[in-house]
């Protein structure tokens, strides 16, 4: 605990004196202090693994420290595939899904779940078109109070554990609508990286990483080979980018994977585009179908269990997590009206009673 807030343990090395004291978290993944938002869900997910451990302690009393600790964590692993892939993929591959991720069908040992080069080094970081500029924060009953631009956000956790704590940022998350295009926003082009830029970055490390050309993952996937920037008008329907391309690259066949894949329009119903979603899906299937502890996998949970797995998501996670958060949208990722937490459905953990 620390100023009346359940938080993650402090780097001690950040913080010699109190002279010059820096709150700095330490966490699983060392970006825990990249970002406000990502530090939130950090402390929601090991919130949520005490959660768990205190309350299978009372169903299960003769359990072992180690016994609760393995089981706690085996569950919120679950927890977080099912959000994953039940709530997150959806929303970002639309109706791409069904094709390039697809339905369950148990372990696949001959499936090699590693990560992709071009998955890594280029397409899952459409996600940096998600940042916006700003960021609103919202109280309790509504208030509204003062937000923080990106860059106040990042590498900056004490404003989390003396502004307000997490509620305020993430019912300003559950109410703010994703930006439209996902360009690439000021913040990361002209501010946080000094002489460089995050784009720049991206273009660099796929070069780096030896990524073939944008055209190539069209064939691949299955799109078609443009002679004329013209030719990729039915994938990037902005004029303004299909120029601006134009301006930069000689041809079509030397445009950048990261560049041209990000400047494409989303799919139905989803929000990256088919060559992004044409990477991005399969790997998610791999990831998945090659994961023998993947929480689908017949014998990992019980069936009964299983079923109560199910029952999560993301919202429920965020009311049993928050400081204090009473209302939510029945779905975390998606804009709609605020229930109350009594309306998100629990798991029921005395299935797990031996
Ligand atoms: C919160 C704001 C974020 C910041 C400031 C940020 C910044 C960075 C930086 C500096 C890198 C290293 C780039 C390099 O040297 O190649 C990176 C890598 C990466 N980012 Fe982000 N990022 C953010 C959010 C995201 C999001 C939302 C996603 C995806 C949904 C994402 C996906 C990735 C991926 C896949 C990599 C490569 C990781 C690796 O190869 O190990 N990032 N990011």
């Amino acid at each position: 605990m620390f100023n009346g807030q359940r938080v993650l343990p402090f780097d001690q090395t950040k913080c010699q004196n109190s002279a010059q004291c820096t709150a700095t978290f330490v966490a699983g993944d060392s970006r825990v202090n990249l970002f406000l938002g990502l530090t939130t869900f950090h402390l929601l997910f090991t919130r949520e693994h005490n959660r768990l451990v205190s309350r299978l302690q009372r169903i299960n009393p003769h359990w072992t420290g180690d016994r609760l600790f393995q089981e706690a964590r085996k569950i919120v692993g679950a927890q977080i595939q099912a959000i994953c892939f039940r709530e997150y993929l959806p929303k970002i591959l639309g109706s791409a899904f069904a094709t390039t991720v697809g339905t369950y069908r148990g372990y696949n040992p001959t499936v090699d779940s590693t990560i992709a080069n071009e998955f890594t080094a280029g397409a899952f970081r459409f996600g940096h078109g998600m940042i916006q500029e700003f960021y609103p924060r919202i109280a309790e009953n509504n208030r509204t109070m003062p937000g923080f631009n990106f860059v106040e956000g990042t590498l900056h956790s004490d404003k989390l554990i003396f502004n307000g704590g997490t509620d305020p940022i993430l019912r300003g998350f559950m109410q703010t609508p994703l930006k439209r295009p996902q360009r690439l926003t000021p913040s990361i082009t002209e501010q946080m990286f000094g002489s460089t830029d995050l784009g720049t970055i991206n273009i660099q490390r796929g070069r780096d990483h030896g990524l073939p050309p944008y055209v190539k993952f069209r064939q691949l996937c299955g799109l078609s080979n443009p002679r004329t920037f013209d030719d990729l008008s039915r994938e990037i329907l902005s004029t303004n980018a299909r120029e601006a391309l134009r301006r930069t690259y000689s041809a079509p066949d030397k445009i950048d994977f990261y560049v041209g894949a990000v400047l494409e329009d989303p799919v139905v119903r989803g929000l990256i585009g088919p060559t992004l979603a044409c990477v991005v899906g399969p790997q998610f299937a791999r990831t998945r179908d090659g994961d023998r502890f993947y929480f689908e996998n017949p014998g990992i949970f019980t069936r009964i269990q299983l079923a109560e797995i199910r029952r999560s998501s993301l919202a429920r996670i965020i009311c049993d997590n928050g400081d204090r958060i009473t209302q939510v949208p029945r779905e975390a990722f998606r804009l709609g009206p605020m229930v109350s937490c009594a309306e998100i459905p629990q798991m029921d953990l005395s299935k797990w009673k031996e």
